[in-house]
C-alpha cells in the first residue's frame, strides 16, 4: 500500500468528500472548453469551419428541398473583428425550429437518419454560434424566410452555455428580398491566415457540387462559381442498416427498440436486404453457432449386416405383428434411402413411419413408441453391430471407418495410412463419448475443433507424426460440411435482447451470410464521369482517370469511394502531389496527415504506375492530383471537426483499390507516352541521317535518289498516308493510298480537303461543301501489313490538303 493510499484509507467519508464536487457538465459547457474538437481551434480556422458549416449546411438544405442551390458567402473586417455573412436560398427553418438549429449544440434533422448528407452530428452551426459569442461578445443575427410566407424571422441569439438552449434576445419579422431562404451573420474573433484553406475549400466544392451557384466575397477577393449543370444530385432515400458490419451495441439495442417477437421478423423488419429467403439463411447461420450441427451418419451398408428392422421390432412392444413390421420396414427403408442421417432426420422419419402405420393399421405408436425405436436405431448407427462376433474393438469400428474416410478425404495424400486411421479411432471415441451427455450428438464448430485437435495431439504424441494446423483444419471443415444444421426455432427476440451471446452469434451469422450489397439510392456519389469533369473543370492537365467503386457496408452503413487522377500539363512538377480529399461532397481542408485517403495513397508503390516516389513509400512526387471522395449515410471521421476519415479497413480497401483503378489508366497512359517520346527520337535521328545517306548513295550509283519518307516509316512501322495526283486528260486522278506498316489494325479518319468539286467518288466516303471547299471524308480500316486505297477525280486544277485522325502523329507519316 503506498502512504498516500493508507492516508485515504485511515481518513473517513472523504470519497463523499471528493462526491460533492462531481457534477453533470453541459454539453455546451463542455464543446466550449474543447473547441478544437469542433474545428474552431484558432482564429484562422475558426473561420474557414465557420464558412464550411454554414456552406454545408446550406447545400443539405436546398438539395433536400429540391432546389438548385445559390449561396452567398461574404467576410467583412469589422473593426477587431470579421464578421461572416452566409445567406442561401433553401427551404428556409421556421419560427420554432430556428432558435434550436443555433442556439442548441447536437439539436439537427440528420443523426438518426441513414442517408448521405453533409450534416451528421447537429452540431456544426450551433459550434460556430457558440465560436463567435466566446470570442466577440456578440450575438448570432439569423434571418430565415419560408417557401409561401411574406415575411421572414429575425432572431438574435447565444447559446446558453450551462442548459445548452438557445436564449433570444431579439425576435421580430422582418421583410427580406429573397423568396426563401437563411441569412446568417456572425461576429467573431479571426484572421484571414487560412485564406488559401478557404479558397480551396470553396473552389473545391464547386468541384464536387457542379449544380450549385457559389459567391466567395472577402476583403481581398471575389469569386463566383457559376453553377455547370441544372441537375440536381439524385434525390437520396433513407434506409435501414445493412446486416454486414452493425455492431453488438447497435443489435442489442435495436433487438430492445423493435416490434417484431420473432427473429426472422425482427432482421426482415429492421434491416436493409433481408427478405424472407435471407432470414431464413441469417438464421440457419445462427443455429450453427447457437445450437451447433449435429453429425450425420452413413446408413448401414448392406455387408454390415445390421438389421434395422429387427432393431425397430425388439424395441416395439405390443403393437401387433403386422403393424410392428410395417413400422420397422417404414423406418429401415427411409434410412436406407438417405446418403447421410441426422438424430434430428431420423426422429422424422420415426414420425412419419408411425404416422403411415397408423393410417394403414389402425395402431397407435405413441411418443414412447418412436422414441424407443429413434434410441434403438440411433444407437445401432453410431455405437455398433449386436452381431455375436462383434468384440469390443469392433464396437466403434463403423464410426472410425467413417471418420477415416473423412479424415482421408481432408488430409494430404503424404499422410500414412495407419496414422489417420489411429486418428480417426481416437476421435471416434470421443464421438461416442458425447452420446452419454447428447444422445444427438451436437457440436458447435468450435466443441468440434476441439475433439479434432485433442485427436491430433495424441496422434502425435503417441505415433510420433505431424498433424499440422492446416490439416486440422480441412479436417474440421470436412466434418462440419457433412454435419446437419438442426431444426430448432431460434430464441424469441425478447430473449435474445436479453442474451449478449446469442445476439453476438446472431451478428456472426448475419456476416457469414451472403446477402445484396445495400442498395445504393440512399448514396449520392459524383459518378465516374463528373469526377473526372470535375477535375477537367479546376486543373489544366493532360490526362485524366476516374473511378467509382460498387458500394460497400462498413458498421451496417454503405459507403461508396471515388477516385480520380489529373496528370501533367499545367500542373506544378515540383514537390508532392496534391491530394484532394472529399467526404460526401465536402472538401476535407484539414487533418491531412490523420486522413485514411492519404494513408492509402502513401501505401501505393507509386513507381509500379510510372510515378516518382523517393524511398518507394510515402506521397508520390510529380505533377498531379489525386482526388478521392468517400460517399457514406455515415462517414466515420476521425473527431467531430470531420477533417478526416477514420482508419476503417473496409473503407481503406475500396479507396485502395478505387485508386488503383484509376492510377492503372495513369499506368498506361505514362507508358504510351514515353515509347511514342522514344518513337519521336529515333524518327528525329532517322530524319536527319537518312537524307544524307540518301544522297551519299544517289551519287556513288549514279542512280535518283530514294524516297525517305517512305523509307522511315517502315523502318519506324508507321501508318504512312501518301496522296498522289496524275492528269487525266483534262480531269486530274487523285489517290489517297494508306499503307499500314504497324503491327495492330488501325482505324483511320481521313479528310481530304478540295478547292475543286470531287467526282467519281466511292459509296463509302462522305462529302460536305463549305465555301468553296469540299471536304472528302473517308475511314477506311486498314489491317497490319495491308494497304487502302481511295480515288476520285477532279475536272479542273485543285488545291488539296490531308488530315488524318486516329493514329497517334508519332506513328503517322503524311506524304502530300
Ligand atoms: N441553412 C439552413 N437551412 C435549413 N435548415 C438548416 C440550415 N442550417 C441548418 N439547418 C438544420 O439545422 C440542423 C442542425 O444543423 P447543424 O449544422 O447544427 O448540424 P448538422 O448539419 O445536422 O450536423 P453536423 O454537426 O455534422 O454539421 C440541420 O440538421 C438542419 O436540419
Amino acid at each position: 500500500m503506498t502512504s498516500f493510499q493508507s492516508t485515504l484509507g485511515e481518513e473517513s467519508g472523504i470519497a463523499e468528500e471528493l462526491a460533492e464536487n462531481q457534477q453533470a457538465i453541459s454539453i455546451a459547457e463542455f464543446f466550449e472548453k474543447n473547441k478544437h474538437m469542433l474545428g474552431f481551434d484558432s482564429g484562422a480556422r475558426g473561420l474557414v469551419t465557420a464558412v464550411k458549416e454554414a456552406v454545408d449546411n446550406a447545400l443539405d438544405a436546398a438539395e433536400e428541398a429540391g432546389i438548385l442551390p445559390d449561396i452567398y458567402v461574404e467576410i467583412q473586417e469589422a473593426g477587431d473583428y470579421y464578421r461572416l455573412i452566409v445567406e442561401d436560398n433553401g427551404p428556409g427553418l421556421t419560427k420554432e425550429s430556428l432558435p434550436k438549429v443555433f442556439g442548441k449544440l447536437l439539436y439537427g434533422s440528420r443523426f438518426h437518419v441513414r442517408e448521405q448528407n453533409r450534416g451528421q452530428q447537429g452540431i456544426g452551426i450551433s459550434a460556430a454560434v457558440l465560436y463567435s459569442q466566446l470570442t466577440s461578445g456578440k450575438p448570432a443575427k439569423i434571418t430565415s424566410r419560408t417557401q409561401g410566407e411574406s415575411e421572414a424571422q429575425y432572431f438574435e441569439l447565444i447559446v446558453d452555455t450551462d442548459e445548452n438552449e438557445p436564449e433570444i434576445s431579439v425576435e421580430e419579422t422582418t421583410s427580406w428580398d429573397r423568396p426563401h431562404g437563411t441569412r446568417i451573420e456572425l461576429e467573431m474573433e479571426a484572421n484571414m491566415r487560412a485564406r488559401n484553406q478557404l479558397h480551396d475549400y470553396v473552389k473545391h466544392t464547386a468541384v464536387v457540387n457542379p449544380h450549385a451557384r457559389l459567391e466567395l466575397r472577402e476583403p481581398d477577393a471575389h469569386f463566383k462559381f457559376e453553377r455547370a449543370t441544372d441537375q440536381l444530385p439524385e434525390e437520396t432515400e433513407e434506409i435501414r442498416p445493412h446486416p454486414h458490419g452493425v455492431e453488438l451495441g447497435t443489435v442489442l439495442k435495436m433487438l430492445a427498440a423493435t416490434d417484431s417477437h420473432s427473429v426472422s421478423g425482427f432482421v426482415q423488419e429492421e434491416f436493409t436486404r433481408v427478405g424472407k429467403k435471407t432470414a431464413e439463411s441469417i438464421i440457419d447461420e445462427f443455429r450453427d453457432r447457437h445450437d451447433g450441427r449435429e453429425m450425420r451418419w452413413r446408413p448401414p451398408a448392406s455387408q454390415e449386416e445390421i438389421d434395422l428392422r429387427a432393431v425397430v421390432a425388439d424395441a416395439t412392444a405390443n403393437k401387433g405383428q403386422e403393424a410392428t413390421s410395417a413400422f420397422a420396414g417404414a423406418i429401415a427403408d427411409a434410412v436406407d434411402e438417405r446418403d447421410r442421417i441426422a438424430h434430428h432426420e431420423l426422429r422424422e422419419m420415426v414420425a412419419d413411419a408411425a404416422e403411415a402405420a397408423e393410417a394403414d393399421h389402425g395402431t397407435t405408436f405413441g411418443d414412447t413408441v418412436q422414441e424407443n425405436a429413434l434410441e434403438a436405431v440411433w444407437l445401432a448407427l453410431v455405437d455398433a453391430t449386436d452381431d455375436d462376433e462383434a468384440d469390443s474393438n469392433d464396437a466403434d469400428s463403423r464410426l472410425v471407418g467413417e471418420l477415416y474416410d473423412l479424415a482421408d478425404e481432408a488430409t494430404s495424400t503424404r499422410k500414412d495410412d495407419a496414422v489417420v486411421h489411429a486418428f480417426a479411432d481416437r476421435l471416434a471415441g470421443m464421438f461416442t463419448d458425447a452420446l452419454d451427455e447428447d444422445v444427438r450428438q451436437r457440436l458447435t464448430q468450435r466443441e468440434l475443433r476441439e475433439y479434432v485437435d485433442r485427436a491430433a495431439d495424441l496422434t502425435e504424441e503417441y505415433d510420433d507424426v505431424a498433424f499440422g494446423d492446416t490439416a486440422r483444419e480441412n479436417v474440421v471443415e470436412t466434418i462440419w460440411g457433412v454435419m446437419a444444421t438442426v431444426p430448432d426455432e431460434p430464441p424469441l427476440v425478447r430473449e435474445l435482447a436479453d442474451d449478449r451471446d446469442a445476439a453476438s452469434d446472431l451478428i456472426d451469422a448475419m456476416r457469414e451470410t451472403d446477402i445484396m450489397a445495400p442498395p445504393t439510392r440512399c448514396l449520392s456519389p459524383i459518378t465516374a464521369d463528373l469526377v473526372e469533369a470535375g477535375l477537367r473543370k479546376e486543373f489544366d492537365a493532360e490526362f485524366y482517370a476516374s473511378a467509382s467503386r460498387d458500394a460497400e457496408v462498413h458498421g451496417g452503413d454503405p459507403f461508396i469511394v471515388e477516385a480520380g487522377i489529373a496528370y501533367g500539363g499545367d500542373l506544378g512538377a515540383e514537390g508532392s502531389v496534391d491530394v484532394l480529399r472529399f467526404a460526401n461532397r465536402v472538401p476535407l481542408v484539414y487533418q491531412r496527415g490523420a486522413c485514411a485517403t492519404t494513408d492509402v495513397v502513401k501505401s501505393i508503390g507509386w513507381r509500379n504506375y510510372g510515378l516518382d516516389q523517393p524511398g518507394g513509400s510515402g506521397l508520390p512526387n510529380g505533377p498531379a492530383v489525386i482526388m478521392i471522395h468517400v460517399a457514406s449515410t455515415n462517414v466515420p471521421f476521425t473527431s467531430e471537426s470531420k477533417d478526416a476519415v477514420a482508419n476503417v479497413p473496409a473503407i481503406e480497401d475500396e479507396i485502395e483499390l478505387a485508386i488503383r483503378e484509376a492510377a492503372r489508366e495513369l499506368k498506361r497512359f505514362l507508358n504510351k507516352r514515353r515509347s511514342m517520346q522514344k518513337r519521336r527520337k529515333k524518327q528525329n535521328v532517322l530524319g536527319k541521317i537518312l537524307p544524307e545517306m540518301a544522297t551519299k548513295v544517289a551519287e556513288v550509283t549514279g542512280r535518283d535518289e530514294p524516297d525517305i519518307d517512305d523509307a522511315i516509316a517502315r523502318i519506324m512501322n508507321n501508318v504512312l498516308v501518301e496522296r498522289e495526283v496524275e492528269a487525266n486528260g483534262d480531269a486530274k486522278a487523285v489517290s489517297v493510298v494508306v499503307e499500314n506498316n504497324s503491327s495492330t489494325a488501325e482505324r483511320l479518319e481521313i479528310t481530304d480537303i478540295v478547292t475543286a468539286e470531287p467526282t467519281a467518288l466511292p459509296d463509302d466516303v462522305t462529302v460536305v461543301e463549305m465555301d468553296g471547299e469540299w471536304f472528302v471524308k473517308w475511314e477506311p480500316d486498314v489491317g497490319s501489313g495491308d494497304e487502302a486505297t481511295l480515288e476520285y477525280e477532279v475536272t479542273t486544277d485543285a488545291s488539296f490538303d490531308l488530315s488524318v485522325k486516329g493514329v497517334e502523329t508519332e506513328k503517322l507519316t503524311v506524304k502530300q
